[in-house]
């Protein structure tokens, strides 16, 4: 698809966001700077995407009649999932019967919606290096698979991101609360959770990788430099990037990327987790899209992680490469209540080399990100000390 129409008449090429959080947010105006037509769909209304987009739309999106209705209504040239929790079987129904074209395909987000699904695809197809895994569906066999698998672990409702319902075990001491805590913490309750050997690693990653079409009319296969992250309770809290990384070690990250990226297919960018110590890597979870870690790219690339997705999806050329080494930083809303009120932002921006981010989220949680600053350097330590800065000048402060 590279005849781009006008937005909003006969010729529109029109794109639809299936979650319209930060991430979705920053597609939507790389698209619009293309002339894109832009639906952005959430479960709340005035969610950050709606806010930048031609049309809202407020549906449960895991409602497989309510999701072909809207789809019907709006006949969208692509569908771009932005959240796991999407009925994504009838994302596979329509795309199979030629009704949509789904990004990067609705194999990949139905297989990465259920960590099940990417796991056995990535460990027991692919052969990848992966943490030790069971799956449990009661108390009962949590209890076996944890003694199986060993202490410490990680247990994870199949279906949960930004380590929602997410528990370190340290003995059989802890497996029932890590239960119950998976039941009440997934996006959606599918009373099914993964128990994970605790991989001790030196440092953690995310290779953006984009699939994108090349010169000569074939998908070709691109590597952002890689991204270090620090995550607190299974959600990002830093990064930053480039990460400097052993030859070896970036040798098989790239080669872990580009095996499930190619089986995933498709075009667009996708975020591969993966944890490293010393030459040795391990293959985590897969974004079929932009990644929260990648927001660092808004500094530090020449074309950020959301225009790589806009320019891929639509069959445009690419440049993946670093401008300045940077950083980010989350802002947490630390707040239980709507219209928050941020001050701070003018001394944040003070800070040299930052800038911010607020996603306009209408309501705010403690552990909600409500923002992100960034920040670049001549090196990745001063990076990450300006983001931090910036980032604890912005204090949420209530709206009323
Ligand atoms: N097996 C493991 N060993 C060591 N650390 C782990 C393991 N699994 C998860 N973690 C830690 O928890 C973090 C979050 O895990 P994971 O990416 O699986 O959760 P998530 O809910 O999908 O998060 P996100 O949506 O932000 O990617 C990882 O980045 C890592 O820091
Ligand atoms: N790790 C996945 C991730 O960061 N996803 C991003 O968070 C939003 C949901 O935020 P919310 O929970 O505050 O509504 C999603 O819409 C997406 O932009
Ligand atoms: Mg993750």
């Amino acid at each position: 698809m590279t005849t781009l129409g006008t937005p909003l008449s006969p010729s529109a090429t029109k794109v639809m966001l299936l979650g319209s959080g930060e991430l979705g947010k920053e597609v939507i105006i790389a698209l619009q700077r293309l002339g894109i037509e832009v639906i952005a769909v959430d479960r709340y209304p005035n969610a950050p995407g709606h806010q930048v987009a031609h049309r809202a739309h407020v549906i449960d999106m895991t409602d497989g009649a309510a999701l072909a209705a809207l789809i019907e209504r709006e006949r969208p040239d692509l569908v771009v999932p932005e959240i796991e929790a999407i009925a994504t079987a009838k994302l596979a129904e329509l795309e199979a019967a030629g009704t949509i074209t789904c990004i990067p395909t609705a194999r990949a987000a139905q297989l990465t919606m259920n960590r099940e699904g990417i796991r056995r695809l990535a460990a027991e197809e692919l052969g990848l290096a992966t943490s030790p895994y069971r799956f449990a569906s009661s108390l009962d066999e949590l209890k076996t698979a944890c003694a199986e698998i060993g202490f410490p672990n990680v247990v994870k409702p199949v279906m949960s991101s930004s380590g929602k319902g997410q528990s370190k075990l340290d003995s059989a001491a802890d497996v029932e609360s890590a239960w119950n805590y998976a039941a009440s913490g997934g996006r959606v309750d599918a009373g099914r959770v993964i128990v994970e050997g605790f991989i001790d690693f030196d440092y953690e990653i995310t290779l953006l990788t984009v699939r994108a079409v090349g010169a000569d009319g074939n998908v070709e296969t691109r590597f952002c430099e890689p991204i270090g992250h620090k995550q607190v309770h299974g959600d990002y809290v830093e990064s930053w990037q480039p990460q400097p990384m052993a030859p070896l070690a970036l040798q098989r990250a790239q080669e872990i990327a580009e095996k499930v990226t190619a089986n995933l297919g498709g075009q667009g960018v996708f975020g591969v987790e993966l944890f490293v110590k010393g030459d040795m890597v391990w293959f985590s979870e897969v974004s079929p899209r932009p990644h929260d870690t990648g927001m660092v790219t808004m500094a530090t690339q020449v074309q950020s992680e959301f225009e790589l997705h806009a320019k891929a999806i639509l069959g445009l050329p690419v440049n993946t490469a670093l401008r300045a080494p940077g950083a980010s930083a989350v802002i947490y809303g630390q707040l239980e209540e709507a219209a928050i009120a941020f001050e701070g932002v003018a001394d944040a921006l003070r800070v040299p080399g930052s800038d911010i981010r607020l996603f306009g989220k209408p309501e705010s949680f403690a552990r909600r990100r409500m923002g992100v600053a960034l920040a670049t350097a001549e090196d990745v330590e001063t990076a990450r000390a300006r983001a931090l800065e910036a980032a604890s000048k912005v204090k949420p402060v209530s709206g009323r």
